[in-house]
């Protein structure tokens, strides 16, 4: 606040307050869209026990479970993976989980060296039905789960796609494989309390229910509360906007003191990024870890271009610590008896103390401890939070308009029918700006 680190980046209580109308309005307008756009308000909520009971069958029949899938596709279900199991998981327990995102066949390599494939279960996770990256990962299994199973290879494969439209929609109905619904109004980076996200946590042993319990925690308090000081969400996007327009913060960084949170960062940035990334406007999300990048980033965040906002997750407890010993040479005996969550904790501490009195704006949202609640809790708070901010931003949040023109591109330069003009204004485009004939 302005109180704290001056007006110049802080932000005033009174200027907040000025929003109250505005919040009052939006606060009623959001809870009348919870049918439509904000639809994803509605997911924890869902009766989840089919999910679990796919889920329990998975489990007991494979040893390996591999999601293929992209973007808000994937990156949720990876994020509850590596935040709520343990950190040697694949090392340790069944099913292995892996992601197959990029194109990448030195990743698919890797992959396909630590599975077994007979042994395995394919989630094919895309929304739209034809995301070029997940059809083509999933093609190239499909010849090889045929090649090992023969006509049994659709028992290793179960799909999770809209209950209607697209590719892998009719792929499955034709050829028989289980499948799972993405909500039609709820898109891809909205989807991770779907069965986008909720099949794969609950294979890989994570309590679904906790993580929506958490979630309608977050919608009560977000629902009833419609003063600004008092809605974490709104006040989350609130003071993102004020510092991003007013103060010219147009950096979010967002900072979890926990290695296992680190894709939760992936996650908030596709959200974050894809959501208010629109009409010249946006803020764009980058990803620290404390310690890690205090000895890589701060100089530059205390000391640099005065462009950022920090959001720090603080974990208050650890489920595993390490005691450092008391008996030590007098050099480091600081040390002495202390752990390494404690150091952690007070590095936070002291970070933040530096960027105060370098008058850089931070938030700090603490955490009890990494649980499938709080997880729960705080997916829902930064969806809000990027729903809310669509209204402020006046864009809309929930489409993703400029991310299609590459997707076309690449498109026509695969040969994909229909895409011959796209094609050609793309051989036009390399003539005409680069000098480029391209064949
Ligand atoms: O679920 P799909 O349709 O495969 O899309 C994957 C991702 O691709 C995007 O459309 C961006 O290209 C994201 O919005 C989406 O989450």
């Amino acid at each position: 606040m302005a109180e704290v680190i001056g007006e110049r980046d802080g932000i005033l209580r009174e200027e907040l307050l000025s929003f109250r109308h505005f919040v009052v309005e939006t606060h009623s307008l959001i809870q009348k869209e919870k049918n439509r756009k904000f639809y994803f308000c509605r997911l924890p909520y869902q009766n989840v026990s089919h999910i679990k009971e796919y889920a329990g069958y998975i489990r007991d029949r494979f040893e390996s479970f591999v999601v293929i899938g992209i973007g808000g596709s994937s990156l949720g279900a990876r994020m509850l993976f590596e935040s709520l199991t343990e950190t040697n998981h694949n090392l340790k327990k069944k099913p292995k989980i892996f992601f197959l995102e990029n194109v990448d066949p030195e990743k698919f390599k890797s992959v396909l060296e630590q599975i077994d494939i007979k042994n395995t279960c394919f989630n094919v996770v895309t929304k739209s039905g034809s995301t070029v990256e997940t059809i083509a990962n999933f093609s190239v299994i499909l010849s090889m789960l045929k090649k090992e199973l023969g006509d049994n290879y659709r028992e290793n494969l179960v799909f999770t796609t809209d209950p209607e439209k697209g590719f892998l929609r009719k792929l499955g109905n034709q050829e028989k494989i289980k499948m799972f619904d993405v909500p039609p109004l709820v898109g891809g980076r909205f989807s991770v309390l779907s069965p986008v996200g909720l099949l794969p946590a609950a294979v890989a042993g994570i309590d679904i229910e906790e993580l929506l319990a958490g979630a309608k925690k977050m919608d009560l308090v977000c629902s009833i509360e419609e003063h600004v000081e008092h809605n974490p969400a709104y006040l989350i996007a609130l003071s993102h906007y004020i510092a991003n327009m007013r103060r010219g913060k147009t950096i979010s960084v967002m900072m979890p003191y926990s290695e296992k949170l680190s894709s939760f960062v992936d996650w908030y940035r596709q959200l974050w990024a894809e959501s208010l990334g629109k009409d010249g406007l946006g803020q764009t999300p980058v990803k620290a870890i404390g310690t890690v990048d205090q000895h890589s980033q701060i100089q530059l965040y205390r000391e640099g271009i005065r462009d950022k906002i920090i959001t720090f997750l603080h974990i208050e407890k650890s489920d595993v610590d390490y005691k450092i010993p008391e008996e030590l040479p007098e050099d480091i005996s600081y040390l002495s008896g202390h752990s390494l969550h404690e150091i952690l904790s007070k590095e936070l501490l002291g970070t933040k103390a530096a960027l105060i009195k370098s008058k850089v704006p931070n938030i700090t949202i603490s955490i009890d401890r990494i649980s499938s609640y709080n997880i729960g809790m705080l997916i829902y708070l930064y969806e809000l939070a990027t729903g809310f901010s669509g209204y402020l931003y006046k864009i809309n949040p929930f489409d993703q308009p400029a991310v299609e023109e590459g997707k076309n591109f690449t498109y026509a330069l695969m040969g994909r029918e229909g895409y011959q003009e796209k094609l050609e204004e793309f051989k036009e485009l390399y003539k005409e700006k680069y000098k480029i004939e391209v064949q």
